[in-house]
């Protein structure tokens, strides 16, 4: 059994001129929740796509459960869930019809498992998948997979759209099912407050590149805010280290700051501070402000 359930090695792939992948080597250990962050467009369905044989790269090795992504068998298939936000089940059957479908299909079918998620959800078995609202077709949808028994569920953007409740319901399952079951769970999402509840290992991409993978707290620890009360302007941006975000607020500028330990302090110090104070951010804030730096940026030619 390989130690990793995701394995790529200089993984690109190009839509005619855009670069979506970009030489990616990711390897992603088995066992727990992995959350895959990045920007619109960093991406992280081209990622799945590829993994799961939907997509051909244009070059570079992808291996998910220790096979190669371009020769899935039925069998291995079986061994993995996948969840997206489109929730593409078909519309026309009943759902109790698509159960006993799903049934037939997985050997190691967990029907305890299937009640224990579909309970969260007032989803009644003579209704049609079309009938469902967004929240309990998504809830549907993560009941089937987990039922499945997968050894690797992949998720991209399940929670797209749903309200709190459909969301707390949804992660409540998620979290039951990797705890219970020996099951690693990959999982894309724009809600940082939903991957700091559930995610072990956090990934970030950006532009096709991994730039990031840790526990969430230790990439929180390497942003810190700074808020310094300087005269005038303070020193101009391009010379500020580690520099991801800056805002003057009630005449205090505010530097948001990567990789900077008290050396920060004594930068400040010598364009004339005359307090500071620095303190921990939200992973949401980390990421954010980590993404944001080359957001606005022109993408290059
Ligand atoms: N079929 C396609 N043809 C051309 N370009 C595409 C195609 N699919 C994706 N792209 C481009 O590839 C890049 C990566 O897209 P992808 O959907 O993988 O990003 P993502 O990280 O999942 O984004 P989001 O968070 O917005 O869902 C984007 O710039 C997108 O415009």
């Amino acid at each position: 059994m390989s130690e990793y359930v995701i394995e790529t090695e200089a993984l690109c792939k190009r839509y005619d001129r855009k670069l979506a992948l970009d030489h990616l080597d990711l390897r992603v250990p088995r066992g727990n929740v992995h959350a895959i962050v990045g920007a619109n467009g960093a991406g992280k369905s081209t990622l799945f796509r590829i993994l799961l044989g939907f997509l051909a790269p244009s070059s570079g090795h992808a291996r998910i459960l220790g096979c190669r992504s371009d020769a899935l068998t039925p069998a291995l298939r079986g061994r993995i869930g996948f969840v997206n936000e489109e929730h593409s089940l078909p519309r026309w059957m009943r759902v109790d019809a698509v159960t006993r479908m799903q049934r037939k299909q997985y050997a190691h079918w967990n029907q305890a498992a299937f009640e224990e998620v579909i309970g969260h959800y007032h989803v009644l078995p003579e209704q049609k998948v079309g009938q469902l609202s967004r929240g309990e077709r998504a809830g549907l949808n993560l009941a089937l997979a987990l039922a499945q028994s997968p050894e690797l569920l992949v998720l991209d953007e399940p929670t797209l759209g749903l309200d709190v409740v459909a969301k707390r319901a949804f992660l409540e399952a998620l979290l039951y099912s990797s705890a219970a079951e020996a099951c690693t769970a990959i999982y894309c999402s724009h809600q940082m407050e939903e991957v700091e509840r559930v995610a072990d290992n956090l990934i970030v991409m950006e532009h096709g590149r991994l730039m990031h993978m840790s526990a969430p707290e230790d990439f929180c620890a390497r942003v810190r805010l700074w808020i310094a009360d300087m005269p005038f302007k303070g020193p101009p941006p391009s010379e500020v280290p580690g520099l991801l975000e800056h805002k003057r607020i009630e005449g205090l500028h505010h530097y948001l700051v990567l990789d900077q330990d008290d050396d920060f302090g004594s930068f400040l110090e010598s364009h004339g501070v005359r307090s500071m104070q620095s303190m921990p951010v939200s992973l949401d804030r980390a990421v954010n402000g980590f993404l944001g730096k080359n957001h606005a940026s022109p993408a290059a030619a």
